[in-house]
Parts: C-alpha cells; structure tokens; sequence
C-alpha cells in the first residue's frame, strides 16, 4: 500500500511475458466480441465474430505477400456519428465521415479506434448507469485474476509513520487495514480500455457502483501510462504513478471514492516481449498482428463490484 494514500495498493507486474501476451489476445479476440458492448457500437454495425477475428481474416492475403485487398465483409458503413462518450478523450479525432464517404471503413482502421468494451453489467456513458436488467457474463480468466488480487491483499495495512504525509482528511484513515472479505468480492462489471499513444482519460470517481466498499482491481497490459490519484476533494493534490505492461492498482477503501485519471500514454514504451519481433514470434508465432496493435497502445482491465 502507498505511504500516505490508504487503500491504494500498487502490485509491480506480476506476470510472465507469456501470460501478460495471453491476457491481451483474450482482451482483443475472445472479449471484444458482441453482445458486450463497445464505443463503435454508435458508429458501426460490427459483426458478430469480432471486429479483432475479422481483422485477422482481413491479414491473410498481406502474409501471403499478395497487395493488400480487404475481405469483402471487412468494410462497415457508418450508421451514425453521434457518441454520448466524453469520457474519453481521443488523439486524433474519429474518421467516421471520411470512412462513410469512401462506402465504409476498412476494418485495420477501426482496430485503433477501439477506446473500450464492457463485461458482465453493462455501462451506459450517457447517464452514467449501469444497465442491471440485463448482465453479460463475466470472463472467467478476468474474475479469477481480480479474485486473487483480491485475496492476496486481504489484511494489508497502511504504514502510519510520523514522517508520512497523508493524503487523506480523514484521521481514521491513517494507518488503514484493508479487510475487504475475499469471499465477498464479486466481479460483476467490467471495462477493458483500449488506449493509444499519447491518450488520455479524464480525472474521474467511479461511482456508478452501488457497493462502493469493495475494492476495484486494475490491471495496465502494454505502453506505459502516467496514472495520476488523489483524495474525494479534486483540490488534493495528485500522486502520479507510472503503470506499465503488467503492473496492477486496487483502490481499497477511503481511495476507492478518489479522482484519478490517465494524463497520457508514454510512446514507445512496450516491453520487448510484447513487440513483432524475430524473437518472440519465434516463442508465439500468433503473436504478428497482436504485437503489431500494441506497439502504440496500452490496455486497461478495469474490475468492479457492482452490488
Ligand atoms: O486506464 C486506467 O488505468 C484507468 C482506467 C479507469 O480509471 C477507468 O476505466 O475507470
Ligand atoms: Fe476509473
């Protein structure tokens, strides 16, 4: 746990390359897929395989070292311009118009416009609700992951040194124990952030949730990203954090109601083991096009309890 920010625990990366490659491709292929919901649902009708297995599809001619010809079904038609996201900020503003002059979007082009899928509960960005009729399920891998973070920082104290300076207003806060009862964490929603280099995601409180004492598990997979957080106030100052490809953040307790936000990705920040090269294709042959998406991106795993 941070000195000075109770309920703000920091887990250094935890992972083997392997499975740090093995979450991103279920993040892209296996999560990514319809009915769970994503940012391009307002612009484009996106089939039912996934926009990631259609793109893999779309690759077969390149690898043959044939030009380029998009698959038939690989162009969308833009349905509508309208986003009721502000959540989000993009780089390089949507191409939307200029994709439905041209009859459609080539789907290597949506790809990097990917900004976010959610899981189990599904999110509503315009009122800031969940939808509760009608959950998803919640990936397995993903639960069992956010299970045992939250297990293995069960009874983790804040150190309460004299030499501390506290980020908190509240004195009962100092010297915090997190107790969450790993038996009573249920990941019920969840949203999968697709950023490229040089995003950024406004500060924020996430509290859409109706159980805002469960603590919310985060995992960074890619680019490295400044992880800016603070207190309930937006006038305490933040701590800013590098996340980079594996590391993991839970926000316990008084820090789960904390304004915290992702000023920006770092460009060219991948790890070696996540890049298209000789060597790690030599290990996961799979791993060209994946590899080729995260040289500018970073993704986010976001876990939360819902009730
Ligand atoms: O990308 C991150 O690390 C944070 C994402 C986040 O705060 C959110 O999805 O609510
Ligand atoms: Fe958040």
């Amino acid at each position: 746990m941070l000195a000075g920010f109770p309920g703000l625990v920091f887990i250094p990366n935890p992972f083997t390359p392997a499975a740090q490659r093995q979450l991103i491709k279920d993040c892209l292929r296996t999560h990514a897929v319809p009915p769970a919901k994503s940012n391009l649902d307002a612009l484009y009708d996106l089939p039912a395989q996934g926009l990631w297995r259609l793109h893999e599809q779309s690759q077969i001619p390149r690898k043959a070292k044939t030009p380029t010809v998009p698959a038939p079904d690989a162009r969308y038609s833009a349905e509508s311009t309208s986003s009721t996201d502000t959540h989000h900020q993009l780089g390089p503003p949507p191409p939307a118009s200029q994709l439905a002059a041209n009859g459609g979007a080539p789907v290597g082009q949506l790809v990097p416009k990917l900004r976010w899928v959610t899981l189990g509960y599904q999110y509503n960005w315009s009122n800031k609700e969940y939808f509760l009729d009608a959950p998803q399920p919640f990936p397995d891998d993903i639960a069992r992951l956010a299970q045992t973070v939250v297990a293995a920082i069960h009874n983790i104290v804040n150190g309460n040194s004299q030499y501390t300076q506290y980020h908190t207003t509240d004195s009962a806060d100092k010297g915090y124990i997190h107790q969450y009862s790993p038996e009573l964490f249920k990941p019920e929603a969840g949203v999968i952030n697709y950023y490229q280099a040089r995003d950024s995601l406004m500060a924020h409180v996430d509290r859409s949730e109706i159980n805002m004492t469960a603590p919310l598990v985060s995992l960074s997979l890619g680019n490295t990203a400044i992880f800016v957080i603070g207190d309930e106030s937006r006038d305490t100052e933040p701590i800013a954090l590098y996340l980079r490809s594996g590391d993991i953040v839970c926000m316990c307790g008084p820090r789960r109601k904390a304004f915290h936000g992702i000023p920006r990705i770092i460009e060219n920040t991948l790890p070696d083991y996540l890049a298209s090269s000789e060597t790690v294709l030599a290990e996961d042959p799979d791993w060209s096009l994946f590899g080729d998406y995260m040289q500018n991106a970073r993704l986010n795993v976001n876990v939360r309890q819902v009730f």
